[in-house]
């Protein structure tokens, strides 16, 4: 006979054998016209992009399409987008273009980006961030502080705001400041930073003899695409980081460089066979590039639509969790002067004995998650203790992340096993 509490989670599965999916920030699912757009190009335009031949040129043909969706859905130009293989890469590639172009002179001498300062001190590029990257902003910045190759400021975000202060990010700003990279939007609490205020600051702050010339601007706008709009120009970035299983496409990525080798230098940190002119070479893989143009498409198309349904399901499910659960829940994340993702909802269960994890052990058709899902769940989210929460509170969060298809039903019956967990323990 099973024990009480094995025989109600597993009961409840059976109840409820509906699974509600309720991460999306995690993945999303591949939307129906993309998997089709995949499906198409795997068909059609499998030849190599490069041949000279029809086969090849149907397959440039999609990338060159794709492209212009990709760029049109961050208000870019065709030319700035770069396809890569992911998030993570085109972090790690802006970064590290950061780091030469610290000390590089254009050859060419076509672009005055000599950042070089004369001090006679050994000069080592400095990066300002944020203390709630996600890990392949922070985790290469922590490897270049670590190795001396770098130094890094982390400005942590105000408790009072989830996001950091733009007169802290220009305080943290030395001669060496090569590049700020602060994300759009956090994926845990869902809070948006202010990176278009970063930027007009940066943009507008005068570099003298023995400083940098110029300081360059990154956000990693994975959360935030597909979920609200996102224009590279209106940021006023040099480079931006775009993941497609975040907005309903494949788990490919391409970083967007603003009006590159004109306004923003782009340099290669791979070498081989030339693709992406030069920039990004490994012959490219048109299916998942076709895909992606196609999500993009359809952000273009539908973002508005997407995110006022994010933000009712999201809000009903903050106004039941406040209905239903009251003084016994807090929302993480939720700053009356800062605006969230229409999509996210970080909530702790502080009357409950259960940590985050384990309540979600005993809701199994419940699929949300406790924090991002690179970092181990076993533990209080870093981000939320970064944003001001306490480690007791952080041990007892979820985070409820819905999507395009997520209805008030879903969350109904995700509340309902919930609460029936909280009966059983
Ligand atoms: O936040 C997430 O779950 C995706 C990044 Se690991």
């Amino acid at each position: 006979k099973l024990p009480k509490r094995v025989s109600n989670s597993a009961s409840r599965a059976k109840q409820s054998s509906k699974m509600v999916y309720l991460d999306y920030n995690a993945t999303t699912p591949l939307a129906p016209d993309v998997i089709d757009a995949i499906t198409e190009s795997l068909k059609e335009a499998w030849g190599n992009p490069s041949s000279s031949y029809t086969a090849g040129l149907k397959a440039k043909k999609v990338i060159s399409e794709a492209r212009q969706h990709v760029a049109n859905m961050v208000g870019a130009s065709e030319n700035d987008i770069f396809f890569t293989s992911g998030g993570t890469e085109s972090n790690n590639w802006v970064l590290q273009m950061a780091l030469q172009l610290f000390d590089w002179y254009d050859p060419a001498g076509e672009m005055p980006v000599s950042n070089a300062c004369k001090s006679e001190s050994r000069r080592v590029p400095h990066f300002i961030t944020s203390n709630v990257e996600h890990d392949s902003v922070k985790l290469v910045l922590d490897h270049l502080k670590k190795t001396n190759i770098a130094d890094v400021t982390y400005v942590p975000v105000s408790h009072s705001t989830g996001a950091v202060d733009v007169d802290e990010v220009m305080a943290a700003i030395t001669p060496n400041t090569v590049m700020i990279t602060v994300m759009l939007a956090n994926n845990e609490t869902g809070v948006l930073q202010p990176v278009k205020e970063i930027c007009r600051k940066v943009r507008d702050l005068k570099r003298h003899e023995g400083e940098t010339k110029r300081i360059y601007l990154h956000t990693d706008a994975a959360q935030a695409i597909g979920k609200i709009g996102v224009d590279v120009k209106d940021l006023g970035v040099d480079y931006l980081t775009i993941v497609g299983h975040k907005f309903y496409g494949p788990r490919i990525g391409a970083m967007c460089a603003v009006n590159p080798l004109k306004d923003t230098p782009v340099l290669p940190v791979l070498f081989g066979g030339g693709q992406e002119r030069n920039f990004r070479p490994g012959t490219e893989n048109t299916p998942m590039i076709a895909g992606l143009g196609k999500a993009a498409e359809l952000v273009c198309k539908n973002v508005n639509t997407y995110q006022a349904h994010m933000a009712d399901v999201r809000n009903y499910l903050e106004a039941q969790l406040e209905e239903k659960f009251g003084e016994g829940i807090c929302i993480n994340g939720k700053f009356p002067t800062s605006d969230r993702l229409p999509n996210t909802c970080n909530v702790s269960f502080i009357d409950q004995k259960l940590k985050g994890g384990e309540i979600l052990s005993k809701a199994p058709s419940v699929q949300a998650s406790v924090g991002a899902a690179c970092h181990a769940q076993d533990r209080p989210s870093h981000i939320l203790i970064s944003t001001g929460v306490p480690e007791s509170v952080a041990w007892k969060a979820l985070r409820i992340s819905v999507g395009r298809e997520t209805t008030r039903d879903d969350i109904d019956q995700a509340l309902q096993e919930l609460q029936s967990v909280f009966q059983d323990s």
